[in-house]
């Protein structure tokens, strides 16, 4: 497994094995890129098949953070880390305090939070042997309900530039995954007035969604053959694929989920059948601008500003991709890359 000829290998500055043998921790910190400032970017735990799959994860995640903060005007680069293990059985205290051993010996370069598989509590256990990282509070470490506003208003800058309208009322949402930032997500475009068709593998909370949201339930792979407006990918990655192109019949792509297109290509396949996709790098920024307005100590309001200026970025990517005749993944990768790109020259 070399990483240096990884098909997925962007540059990355660094990456780090972690191991220890006494908790079991095994981890791949991947940092990308640090122009803009230390590299941000949450811990995943996933039950990966394969070491090899723990890397490539790790790899483009850490890419995506760059890309991710960087379109969101934020002073810090992209990083990521995913440990090897199930998030149901593998855990203990040990295990994140030597995590936070392996982040401490990184000298500030990378700082953590939350991500799939992972929890405030968690990060406290890091929090015990560094200091870098953050999203550690029970009350409010948790970025979710900020990634929903982002695609919230991220939806509202699609729904103006494809169809020319800016309220939701009587649209068909479909939304695919009900966990911390679907819920969030669809109670807002419930209340907005949409009508909301969902799907999740856990029946539970797709009983709360039909009492509550009176939301329509389809099984899993159902979701991509629903008549909606839009589509709201907000459970994996890669949903976007070869199988699910031609199914889909919405006009808008507009979800949290993260690297949802399985290949950079499909960003002109979409826009060359007439659907609208809002980069997810863009749209999902909400929870990051959470994360690090709190490592620079901003408030609450000062957050929720910043989050719905993403309404406004997505509507330059629109603009511009329209201008350039280019897909809308492509207009974001440019407009991410001119910010860490021009400060790469700054700090050569
Ligand atoms: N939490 C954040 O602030 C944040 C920020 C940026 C991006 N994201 C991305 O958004 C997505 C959702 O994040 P989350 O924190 O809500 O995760 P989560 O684990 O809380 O929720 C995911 C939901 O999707 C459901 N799900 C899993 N597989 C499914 C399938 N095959 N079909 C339908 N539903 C399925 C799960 O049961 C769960 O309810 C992830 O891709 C994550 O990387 C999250």
């Amino acid at each position: 497994m070399s990483v240096f000829t990884h098909v997925d290998f962007d540059q990355h500055e660094q990456v780090v094995y972690a191991h220890d043998a006494k908790t079991g921790l095994k981890a791949i910190i991947a940092i990308h890129n640090t122009h803009l400032g230390p590299a941000m970017g949450g811990c995943r735990m996933w039950a990966y098949a394969h070491d090899d799959d723990a890397l490539t994860d790790a790899l483009r995640l850490a890419r995506g953070m760059t890309y991710k903060n960087a379109v969101a005007q934020l002073p810090i680069g992209g990083g990521k880390t995913v440990i090897i293990g199930n998030a149901k059985t593998d855990k203990s205290p040990e295990l994140f305090q030597a995590l936070g051993e392996a982040i401490q010996r990184l000298g500030g370069r990378y700082i953590t939070a939350e991500d799939v598989g992972t929890s405030p509590a968690d990060m406290r256990e890091v929090n015990k042997t560094t200091r870098f990282v953050l999203g550690t509070s029970q009350e409010n470490g948790d970025p979710s309900p900020f990634t929903a506003l982002g695609c919230f208003v991220g939806a509202q800058a699609a729904i103006q530039h494809r169809l020319g309208r800016s309220d939701f009322e009587g649209l068909t949402v479909a939304l695919q995954g009900l966990g911390h930032v679907g819920w969030h997500y669809a109670q807002q475009l419930h209340d907005a007035g949409a009508k909301l068709i969902v799907t999740d593998i856990d029946t539970a909370i797709l009983e709360r969604a039909k009492t509550e949201l009176k939301a329509d339930v389809v099984a899993p792979d159902a979701i991509y053959d629903v008549d909606a407006d839009i589509y709201a990918p907000c459970a994996l990655g890669a949903t976007i694929n070869a199988g699910t192109l031609g199914r889909l019949k919405c006009k808008i792509i507009a979800g949290a989920a993260n690297n949802q297109l399985k290949t950079a290509a499909l960003g002109a396949d979409l826009r060359d059948k007439g659907i609208l996709y809002a980069p997810d790098f863009v749209i999902n920024a909400g929870g990051i601008i959470k994360v690090c307005y709190d490592y620079l100590g901003k408030s609450l309001a000062d957050v929720d500003s910043h989050v719905r200026r993403i309404h406004h970025t997505l509507l330059e990517v629109f603009e511009r991709a329209d201008h350039a005749g280019q897909s809308t993944s492509v207009i974001a990768d440019q407009m991410a890359e001119a910010r860490f790109k021009q400060q790469e020259t700054c700090t050569a």
